[in-house]
């Protein structure tokens, strides 16, 4: 399981859909979820208060060791801002990879896809992350990415690059170049 961590608009989502796109080509199941598609269905009853991101969290935990335990590769992309809710992760016995994506706020503002840090400036959306709600830097993440002058496809070949590092060398070369490469783990 990777999960994807960092402020709104910092690459999360982009990152995880390339790396998804990829897999699946080269034939090894992965599977996205992000806060887009999680909190428009099962947790649409929850709201970014400390308390529910937390609830946020552990669902997702949840559904991410049913995919691992599919067989799939689960990309959990989320903004998971407090440092405790993340332990959830950790502590699960699931191969567990931590990804910052490493975005200033000041660029994130500067993107505003969605409009969001404008109303959050404006006062409009409340406890928004890095405006008026604090964001605990992960400490130990296994990978950290800098999306300023990178592309997507740039920071998702990073990631790649550390996950076929975790496989056996023989298969190295096979999983970047050939299309449906069989995957063997160490
Ligand atoms: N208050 C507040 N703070 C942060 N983000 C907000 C907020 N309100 C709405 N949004 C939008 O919700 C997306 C983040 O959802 P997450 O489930 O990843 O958040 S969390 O992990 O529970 O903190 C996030 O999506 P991304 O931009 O893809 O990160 C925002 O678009
Ligand atoms: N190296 C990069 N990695 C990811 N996104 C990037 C990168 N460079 C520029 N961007 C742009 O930043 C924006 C990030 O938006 P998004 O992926 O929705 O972020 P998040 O899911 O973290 O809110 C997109 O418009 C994307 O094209």
């Amino acid at each position: 399981m990777y999960v994807i961590l960092g402020l709104s608009g910092a690459g999360k989502t982009s990152i995880a859909f390339e790396l998804e796109a990829y897999l699946v080509s080269r034939g090894i199941p992965a599977y996205g979820l992000d806060g887009d598609n999680i909190r428009c269905g099962l947790n649409k009853d929850l709201s970014f208060s400390k308390k529910d991101r937390e609830e946020n969290i552990r669902r997702v935990a949840e559904v991410a060791r049913l995919f691992a335990d599919s067989g799939q590769i689960c990309l959990c992309s989320f903004v998971s801002p407090f440092a405790e809710d993340r332990r959830i992760h950790k502590e699960s016995d699931l191969p567990f990879f931590e990804v910052f994506v490493d975005t200033p706020l000041a660029v994130c503002e500067q993107r505003d896809n969605k409009g969001l840090y404008l109303k959050a400036r404006q006062g409009i959306i409340k406890g928004f992350t890095g405006i008026d709600q604090p964001y605990e830097t992960p400490e130990h993440p296994e990978l950290v990415l800098k999306t300023v002058d990178c592309t997507v496809e740039q920071s998702a070949m990073q990631v790649l690059s550390f996950f076929a590092s975790l496989l056996c060398p023989v298969y190295i070369a096979d999983f970047f170049y050939w299309p449906h490469s069989l995957f063997v783990s160490k």
